[in-house]
């Protein structure tokens, strides 16, 4: 089996909140193991206060882990580079971040931010490099000398791509780049970076909370709930089979007329209660799991997504044992977002919550 571009293991990050007097910690990312094949686009999906992001911003290195390794071509990038990335980690792995409007200073032309990048990564910017970077992104060699202002939403973010690109990294963290675009130019982001894939054989992570984009765009799909990875696979399989409770209360929240009891405030609940208060595993028959193991179920052979199957083997579809009831507080936070229909407070959210108190 060829080796992963990125490899993730034992991930966890604690953030220290309050005051000095009422100091506590967050664990915003759990223990989170997996890998990011080149060429290939793996999503990460769940609701706002997941971990999503934070697990981002340690792969980026803004962020240091508590605890965790990060293997970047089998070396372990954590300790070789303890406080802070070196310039040839970051060459290798990109961010493009959600909000195009902030991440380009608006005093300064298109052209700026592309040769500055070039610079700083020692490809010398000619007049040759710039236009083949601005047409990769699907934008005209016009447009390097406009201001971020004069350019539409869409057209800022296939700037920041890129900007991302002209390093020539081999992964790109791409953190809900489409999510505050015009539904009417996400598509054309979206297929920006399925062209890349295909081109450059780039790896990307790809983290949103809309599970319609996930199912478009990614390879493999993983599913987090409160600081935990709990599903994750072949991106169809993922989606039209999904095996644990949460991946199923994402999906019921996604308006789908073809699809019965989408949205159904009973099952809502039942699918709440059997997240906060497990009782029973469906895939747990093999004697493998236990309360404290958390261990993964194997529930489908590996593919990649039937879009690609030409692409070879992916990874199985697998789900985190229900009886593995989530582990931080986090969890019944975000259950809490989770909407309530009929203003029903659910038993479960409020069994949480009393246990908790
Ligand atoms: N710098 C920080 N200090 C304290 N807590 C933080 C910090 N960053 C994140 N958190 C907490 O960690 C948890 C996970 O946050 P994170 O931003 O990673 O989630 P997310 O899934 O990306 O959400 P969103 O989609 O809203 O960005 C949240 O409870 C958040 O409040």
């Amino acid at each position: 089996m060829t080796q992963p571009l990125l490899s993730v293991r034992g991930l966890t990050k604690d953030f220290q909140v309050g005051t000095v007097f009422s100091r506590r910690r967050v664990r915003a990312v759990n223990d989170v193991s997996f890998d990011l094949p080149a060429g290939r686009i793996t999503a990460l999906v769940g609701e706002s206060g997941s971990g999503k992001s934070t697990i981002a911003r340690c792969l980026a290195r803004l962020e240091q882990p508590s605890t965790g390794q990060v293997l970047l071509d089998g070396e372990d990038v954590l300790r070789t580079e303890r406080r802070r990335a070196s310039r040839a980690y970051r060459r290798k792995v990109q961010m493009v971040f959600q909000d195009p409007f902030g991440s380009l200073n608006p005093v300064h032309r298109i052209e700026h931010f592309l040769t500055r990048a070039l610079v700083l990564h020692g490809h010398s910017a000619t007049p040759e490099a710039l236009r083949e970077l601005i047409t990769t992104v699907g934008l005209t060699e016009d447009m390097l000398q406009s201001y971020p202002h004069e350019l539409s939403g869409g057209q800022r973010q296939r700037v920041s791509i890129a900007r991302a690109l002209a390093v020539e990294p081999r992964l790109i963290l791409a953190d809900e780049p489409t999510s505050m675009l015009d539904v009417s130019v996400r598509v054309g982001v979206l297929n920006l970076m399925r062209r890349l894939r295909d081109e450059r054989n780039i790896a990307m992570l790809y983290i949103t909370h809309d599970l319609g984009s996930a199912r478009y765009l990614a390879d493999t799909t993983m599913v987090m709930f409160a600081g935990e990875l709990v599903e994750g696979g072949d991106a169809l399989a993922v989606m039209d089979a999904p095996a644990h409770p949460y991946t199923r209360l994402l999906l019921s929240a996604v308006p789908d007329p073809e699809r019965t009891g989408s949205y159904d405030p009973v099952e809502r609940a039942r699918l709440r209660e059997a997240i906060l208060n497990p009782t029973f595993c469906p895939y747990g028959d093999d004697g493998t799991c236990s309360r404290t193991d958390p261990v993964r179920h194997i529930v489908g052979e590996a593919r990649w997504g039937s879009p690609r199957p030409e692409a070879g083997g992916g990874q199985p579809h697998w789900v985190r044992c229900h009886l593995r009831a989530p582990a931080s507080d986090i969890a019944r936070r975000v259950l809490k977002a989770t909407d309530r229909p009929d203003g029903e407070a659910t038993d479960a959210t409020e069994k949480a919550e009393t246990t908790a108190a």
